[in-house]
C-alpha cells in the first residue's frame, strides 16, 4: 500500500468504505476482512483512517506493551460538546490519567470488592424480583427494567441513593441515555468525518436530540450537586460525590491552576461517564444472557439446578456463594464472551506517527480495538457462535478462564467498572434464575441472535414470558 499503510478494501472517493459499512453488520465486515487483510488492516471512514486491529496478540501488544503510544483518544464531534474533553471515557492526557485514577481509588473506597456495594446489588436485585412478579407470565419487555435496576447500583455509589422505578426524572434520564447510547456510535463517527453534516436541516443523524437530552440530566446533575454542596461533612463522605467535592476544595488552594483537574464541570463529565459506560453496558449483557437462556434452555435448567442444589429456593445469592455456582459463573463468562457488548471498546487515537507490526500508522489516524476478533476467535474458542458455558469449567467442574478473555479489554484504559459489573451480573442474574423461569413468547419465532451495533452491542427488541419457578408446571 502507498508509505506503508496497513491493507484495507477498496474505497470509494470522498466516501471511503462508508457505502459497504451503511446498513451491514460491521462486526460480520471485519471478521471477513480479517481474513482478507490479516490482523492490522485499514479502514476509511471518508478520508479519516481507522486502523482496526485484531486478534489477542496485536491487542495486546499494542495496549500493553505500547501502551504508552496506544492511549489516548480522538476528538469526538458530539462528546467534545458535551463533556468539553473532560472526565474518562473521552479524555485524554494528564486530566484522564488523575481522573481515572482518583475514580478507581474513590470506588475501592465506596466497597468495590467488599460488603457495602454487595448490599446495595442485593437490595435492588429484591426490587427486580419485586417489578417481574408485577408482570410474572405476560409477555415483557425485560430491558427498561433491567437499565433501572442497574443504574440505581451506579446512583448508590455515585450520590448515595436509589430512585423509585417511577420516578419520573429519573425514568427521562434512562430513557434519553439508552437512546444517546443507539445514536452515538454512527451519528458521532460520521460527524468527525463529515462536519457539515450538523448543519443539516431535521435531525436524521440524532446530534439535536442528544444535545437536547444533555438539558434533563443537567438539572438532575444540578439538583444534586447542591444537596451535595449544602450537606458536605469532609470527615464522613457518603459518596463518590462528597469525596470529589472534598477533593476538589483541596485542590482549590493549589498555587499553580494548571495543577487543579477538579472542577464542577469535571465531576459531571465523571458522573455522566460512570453512567452512560456503566448502565448501558450491565443491563444489555444480562439481556443477552436471558436471551440465551431462551436459545439454549438446557443451560437455564443446569444454572437453576444448581441454584437448588446449593441455595434452595429461598436462600437469595450472594457473592460468597460464587465458588459454590461454577455453572452459572461460567455463564456468566460464556455471555460476556459471546455477546462481546462493548465489542470495538472505545475509538483511540494516535497523536504522532508510529511503526507498529510493519506498518506506518500516520499521525491522527484512529484505532478500532476488535474484541469481537479475539471473543469469536476459534483458535482460543472452539465453535465460537455455539453458546458453551461448559468451555469456562476445567475437568474438575471449577471455573477456568483463559488470558485471551478480555471483554473488559485490556491495558491503560481498561474498564474501571469491571469488578462492580462482575459482581451485579453474578447477583441480578442467579436471583433471576432461582426465582422465574424464562420462556419464549412465541416458541416457534424465538428472538434473533443477531444484535444492533451502537456503542454497545444490543439485542433487537424483543419481549420474554417469565413465570416464577413455583408456578411452572413440570
Ligand atoms: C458488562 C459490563 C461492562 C463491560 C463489558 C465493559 C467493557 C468496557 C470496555 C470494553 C471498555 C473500553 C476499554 C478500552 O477503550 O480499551 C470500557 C471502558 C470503561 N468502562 Fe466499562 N464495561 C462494563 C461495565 C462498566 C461499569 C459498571 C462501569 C462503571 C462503574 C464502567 C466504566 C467504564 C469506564 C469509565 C471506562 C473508560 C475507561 C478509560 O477510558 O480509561 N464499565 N468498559
Amino acid at each position: 500500500t502507498p508509505n506503508n499503510i496497513p491493507m484495507g478494501p477498496l474505497t470509494v472517493p470522498l466516501l471511503g468504505n462508508i457505502p459497504q459499512l451503511i446498513g451491514r453488520n460491521p462486526l460480520l465486515l471485519f471478521r471477513k476482512w480479517r481474513k482478507q487483510y490479516g490482523d492490522v488492516f485499514s479502514v476509511y471512514m471518508g478520508s479519516q483512517l481507522l486502523v482496526v486491529l485484531n486478534g489477542y496478540k496485536t491487542i495486546k501488544e499494542a495496549l500493553v506493551t505500547r501502551g504508552n503510544v496506544f492511549s489516548e483518544r480522538p476528538h469526538n464531534f458530539l462528546l467534545d460538546k458535551i463533556n468539553e474533553g473532560e472526565g474518562i471515557l473521552f479524555a485524554s492526557g494528564t486530566s484522564w490519567k488523575r481522573q481515572k485514577k482518583f475514580t478507581l481509588n474513590c470506588l475501592q473506597e465506596l466497597g468495590f470488592g467488599c460488603n457495602s456495594l454487595e448490599v446495595c446489588i442485593v437490595d435492588e436485585a429484591k426490587i427486580l424480583i419485586e417489578q417481574i412478579e408485577q408482570n410474572s407470565g405476560a409477555p415483557l419487555n425485560l430491558k427498561d427494567i433491567l437499565i433501572r435496576s442497574v443504574s440505581n447500583v451506579i446512583c448508590g455509589i455515585v450520590f448515595g441513593r436509589r430512585f423509585s422505578h417511577e420516578d419520573k426524572q429519573f425514568l427521562e434520564v434512562l430513557s434519553n441515555f439508552s437512546e444517546d447510547a443507539k445514536y452515538l456510535g454512527n451519528a458521532s463517527i460520521l460527524m468527525n468525518c463529515f462536519p457539515f453534516l450538523q448543519y443539516l436541516p431535521g435531525d436524521l443523524l440524532g446530534n439535536k436530540t442528544i444535545l437536547e437530552h444533555t438539558k434533563v440530566f443537567q438539572k438532575l446533575y444540578d439538583d444534586l450537586y447542591e444537596s451535595h454542596q449544602s450537606t458536605l461533612d469532609d470527615n464522613n463522605p457518603r459518596d463518590f460525590m462528597d469525596l470529589y467535592l472534598t477533593e476538589m476544595k483541596k485542590n482549590s488552594t493549589l498555587p499553580n491552576k494548571e495543577e487543579n483537574t477538579y472542577s464542577k464541570n469535571q465531576l459531571k463529565a465523571l458522573v455522566g461517564d460512570l453512567f452512560g459506560a456503566g448502565t448501558e453496558t450491565t443491563s444489555t449483557t444480562l439481556l443477552w444472557a436471558v436471551l440465551y437462556l431462551l436459545h439454549y434452555p438446557d443451560v437455564q435448567e443446569k444454572c437453576f439446578d444448581e441454584i437448588q442444589t446449593v441455595l434452595g429456593m429461598e436462600r437469595l445469592p450472594s457473592l460468597d456463594d460464587r465458588s459454590h455456582l461454577p455453572y452459572c459463573e461460567a455463564t456468566i463468562l460464556e455471555t460476556l464472551r459471546i455477546a462481546a457488548v462493548v465489542p470495538l471498546a472505545l475509538p483511540y487515537a494516535i497523536t504522532r506517527e508510529v511503526y507498529f507490526r510493519g506498518y506506518r500508522i500516520p499521525k491522527e489516524s484512529s484505532i478500532l480495538i476488535n474484541l469481537d476478533s479475539i471473543l469469536h476467535d476459534c483458535d482460543i474458542f472452539k465453535d465460537p457462535g455455539v453458546f458453551r458455558p461448559e468451555r469456562f469449567l476445567d475437568s474438575s467442574g471449577q471455573v477456568r478462564k483463559p488470558n485471551e478473555f478480555i471483554p473488559f479489554s485490556c491495558g491503560r484504559r481498561v474498564c474501571i467498572g469491571k469488578k462492580v459489573a462482575r459482581m451485579e451480573l453474578f447477583i441480578f442474574l442467579t436471583t433471576m434464575i432461582q426465582k422465574f423461569k424464562f420462556f419464549p413468547v412465541d416458541p416457534c419465532h424465538l428472538p434473533d441472535l443477531e444484535g444492533n451495533l451502537g456503542i454497545t452491542y444490543s439485542p433487537k427488541y424483543f419481549q420474554v414470558k417469565i413465570v416464577r419457578r413455583q408456578d411452572v408446571k413440570s
